[in-house]
């Protein structure tokens, strides 16, 4: 493979040129839920898994993207890849990001599958893997981690990333544009700022709902020793141990460090109100997923009924694309927008959030964990920092702890913060000798597995 290694011989225009000239796709699954993490109220059983995408192109420089799964159910995403590959495979890099709001269009508007969407669900999921996949080849080839390749493009650019149907009458292109040039003021100082500390982050590894109280308590115990000050709990499936759980993290955590409570849409309105209200005493900052993802106003419900005990509701990690975050966002239905890197159609659709997220003035703290979501979200809310918000307040990335060894450049978390990326890319490489024991079914992992 001559990855990265012939990149020297390239001068500015031909780097861009090479043509992507093959798509691969892969079903990789991790067995995460023999030891139950990951767990939550709904998903009780997760194998964090990804459909694993590698473009190919003719200089030999690769790009490489996922998105995000719970193991069933992958070979569906796989297969929607692999309907949207022949509207990448022939294209040069110049081609697409010249246009880049073209592109986008290109394959969430595609007249035949958009009637798969559009821009929800399977197709939309492909879609993330595939425009993740072009990010980070695009990344590369600039030589830059794909946080430094945002952070130096001019607003223009970016805008022209971004693909504003449905949006206009919230956030026209005029204005992303010039909330982007506002916010460049005091952008290399923030920059260097996160150079230096990192990007705070709170960790969901202590509380997976499956986790006896002795196996909470321990990683509690490890998790504040490591300098963590902010814990995120499962909650939902039963008030009695959610009451007892939380006792136990509040009072190992103190009162001033931060608990988020989170039940991965359980509930009904009305019962999502009583049963948070019953667990207020332990002062969580938001609940997560109270309710279907799908019900802005019942999220609007839930957001009054509890500002008042001092909750707020975070959502977005099943949310489906930016006109649902719109009208959140319309409704004052969250107060913690939640983006996710493989959810949503790319950095070019979450661009969009992080601009409409802006506007609004309600923080983004971004969803991660799973397999690879810390690797790429850390990108995206580096730039939201140094370009869009430059504010701190209320604001922290999820980290969870798992998997990470499998990627050829993991994320380095220093005293509970992201350090940013150094590598060129989007960071979401996988070692191939990981994508072969567990690629599904066939790789060594599972083939033994009665599963
Ligand atoms: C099934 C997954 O682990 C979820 O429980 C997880 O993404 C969770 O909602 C989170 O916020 O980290
Ligand atoms: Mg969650």
């Amino acid at each position: 493979v001559l990855r990265g290694k012939n990149l020297g011989k390239f001068n500015f225009r031909d780097k861009m040129l090479h043509k992507i000239i093959n798509l691969t796709v892969r079903d990789v699954r991790f067995p995460t839920s023999l030891d139950q993490h990951g767990s939550d109220a709904m998903h009780t059983d997760p194998d964090y898994s990804a459909a694993y995408v590698v473009l190919d192109t003719d200089s030999g420089l690769t790009g490489f993207g996922l998105t995000f799964t719970l193991g069933k159910g992958t070979e569906i995403v796989v297969c929607a890849v692999e309907a949207l590959a022949r509207l990448v495979v022939g294209k040069c890099l110049q081609e697409i990001v010249s246009d880049f709001r073209g592109f986008y269009r290109l394959l969430t508007s595609d007249s035949q599958m958009r009637w798969l969407g559009p821009e929800k669900g399977v197709i939309h999921l492909a879609t993330a893997a595939v425009l993740n996949a072009v990010w980070d080849l695009w990344a590369r080839t600039e030589g830059k981690p794909l946080w430094k390749l945002l952070v130096d493009m001019e607003p223009k650019q970016l805008v022209s990333c971004i693909d504003f149907r449905y949006i206009t009458d919230v956030l026209t292109e005029e204005e992303a544009l010039d909330l982007l040039v506002k916010a460049q003021e005091g952008k290399q100082h923030r920059e260097d700022q996160m150079q230096k500390e990192g990007y705070p982050a709170y960790t969901t590894s202590c509380a997976w709902l499956g986790y006896p109280d002795e196996q909470l308590k321990q990683l509690c115990t490890d998790a504040l020793k490591s300098g963590w000050t902010r814990f995120k709990v499962k909650v939902g499936a039963d008030l009695e141990d959610d009451v007892r759980r939380c006792r136990i993290i509040r009072q190992m955590i103190g009162p001033d460090n931060t608990l988020m409570i989170d039940a991965n849409q359980r509930w009904d309105v009305a019962e999502a109100i009583s049963w948070v209200s019953k667990l207020a005493e332990f002062r969580p900052l938001w609940i997560e997923e109270p309710t279907s993802p799908d019900d802005i106003l019942g999220h609007a419900a839930i957001s009054k009924a509890l500002a008042p005990l001092g909750i707020g509701v975070a959502t977005g990690e099943q949310c489906q694309n930016r006109v649902m975050f719109k009208q959140f966002l319309q409704a004052s239905a969250l107060q913690f927008v939640q983006i996710d890197s493989c959810r949503l159609g790319s950095v070019n659709e979450n661009l969009a959030v992080l601009l409409m997220a802006h506007k609004f003035n309600v923080p983004v703290c971004p969803h991660a964990g799973g397999v690879g979501l810390c690797e790429l979200v850390q990108h995206l809310i580096l730039f939201d920092y140094i370009c869009v918000s430059a504010d701190l307040r209320n604001r922290m990335c999820e980290y969870v702890d798992h998997l990470h060894e499998h990627f050829t450049c993991p994320v380095v978390i220093q005293d509970a913060h992201y350090m940013p990326p150094k590598d060129p890319g989007y960071s979401c490489e996988m070692l191939e000798s990981t994508v072969q024991r567990h690629q599904y079914p066939e790789g060594n992992v599972w083939k033994n597995m009665k599963k």
